[in-house]
């Protein structure tokens, strides 16, 4: 059946390694409905506006149904929508722009769930969900890569022969969407342009700075995959290439895998991946998990600063990023070379300005909003106005 054109709302979907979190956006932007389905195929649970319930929801596919059953138990039709847009992690080599998911797309954005093993393939067991659910329905995926195309190859490449068993080994870059929101819609918050040299620091479960000079990206921390950069809530961060080699042969590369991506970072250093349950702690190990997690977001800022030749601004985002006052402290002191000067209160209050009026260098919160995002550009990839 064939739909009113630009009329409908969208629904967006973001899959996570264990997550899934959809939306119904209304044509003007208004949210119709939010949810999450949390720990998947796990000790799983709804998240719903009245509040959380644990329901058993094995896998993606099934997390999504739950969810639209859910909004519908709210008085909002699901099948009303007129799209539907993913946030896809991985676009691959090819994919550097949202597009409509012709059966081309989708197909690059299979061969790319190698790269990205934790975050595609959710992804896009969505995507045949939805395409069950709704048949003929309009698909977009939004990519986590594609804000990163304009990072030049000195930054992209690795020094790696060019061998068939290199091939696509490069450094890719995510959180773009995030990045991208960002950089459409900070002028409009500070009322101010957007500073020239602008380090942005998205810090959630997953976390990566991102050098963007111009409003573009010149430079971030993640690289092949999401595991690299920062230290995260269960993923290491950078670490040596023999070091991951000497693991797989131990473990198996199977069980590597998991220890690098889910059993690392602040869980494997503090005994949670939670960086609220951590600052509250009180013990000596959750207390070196906080200061490795700031020491190296300080170590990759430096580098960041360095790629931009210099810094006018930086702005936190991210469930860490927005209300972590100790975190964004502690990276603020570590950056405190640089001329950032910022003020205890207002940081204390969640700003969103928070360096002092003495401050060379601007440092601001602005709100993640990946799923809005989604929205908007699903709406310009389809033409709707
Ligand atoms: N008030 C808070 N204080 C400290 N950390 C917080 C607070 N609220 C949320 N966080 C942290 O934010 C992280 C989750 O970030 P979020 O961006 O929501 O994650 P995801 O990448 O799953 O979307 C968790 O480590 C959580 O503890
Ligand atoms: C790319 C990435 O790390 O995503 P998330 O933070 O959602 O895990
Ligand atoms: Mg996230």
């Amino acid at each position: 059946m064939q739909r009113p054109v630009g009329a409908a709302p969208i629904l967006v979907a973001n899959a996570g390694s264990s997550s899934l979190k959809i939306r119904i956006v209304a044509p003007d932007g208004a949210v119709q409905f939010a949810g999450m389905a949390a720990e998947v195929g796990g000790a799983s649970r709804l998240v719903l506006p009245a509040g959380s319930r644990a329901e058993a929801i094995v896998d993606h596919a099934a997390a999504l149904v739950a969810l639209i059953d859910a909004a519908r138990a709210e008085g909002v039709d699901p099948d009303s929508v007129g799209a539907v847009a993913h946030r896809v992690v991985h676009g691959g080599p090819d994919l550097a722009a949202s597009a409509e998911l012709t059966p081309t797309v989708l197909s690059r954005a299979q061969a790319a769930a190698t790269l990205a093993p934790l975050h595609n393939p959710p992804a896009l067991a969505v995507i045949s969900a939805a395409a069950e659910r709704w048949p003929g329905l309009r698909q977009v995926a939004c990519f986590d890569t594609a804000f990163h195309s304009t990072i030049p190859a000195l930054g992209w490449r690795y020094a790696l022969p060019d061998l068939p068993e290199t091939r696509d080994i490069r450094r890719y870059g995510f959180h773009g969407l995030s990045y991208a929101s960002l950089v459409a819609r900070l002028p409009a918050a500070t009322g101010r342009p957007l500073p020239r040299r602008l380090l942005a620091a998205h810090l959630g479960n997953g976390a990566s700075l991102c050098a963007i000079l111009d409003g573009r990206s010149a430079a971030t921390t993640m690289g092949y995959s999401p595991l690299g950069g920062l230290t995260m809530g269960t993923r290491t961060g950078e670490i040596d290439g023999n070091a991951v080699l000497d693991i797989a042969r131990r473990a198996g590369i199977d069980r590597a895998a998991a220890i690098l991506n889910r059993e690392s970072g602040l869980r494997g250093l503090g005994g949670a991946s939670d960086m609220r349950t951590l600052e509250t702690a009180g013990t000596p190990e959750a207390a070196f998990a906080v200061a490795h997690f700031i020491h190296w977001a300080v170590h990759h800022a430096g580098a960041m600063v360095a790629d931009m030749g210099g810094i006018d601004a930086v702005v936190f985002t991210g469930g860490i990023g927005e209300n972590s006052a100790t975190v964004r402290a502690g990276i603020m002191r570590g950056l405190a070379f640089l001329g950032l000067d910022f003020d205890e209160a207002s940081n204390g209050r969640g700003g969103p300005v928070i360096h002092a009026p003495s401050s060379r260098v601007q440092a601001l919160i602005h709100a993640a909003d990946e799923e809005g995002w989604i929205a908007e550009e699903a709406r310009r990839v389809l033409g709707w106005p």
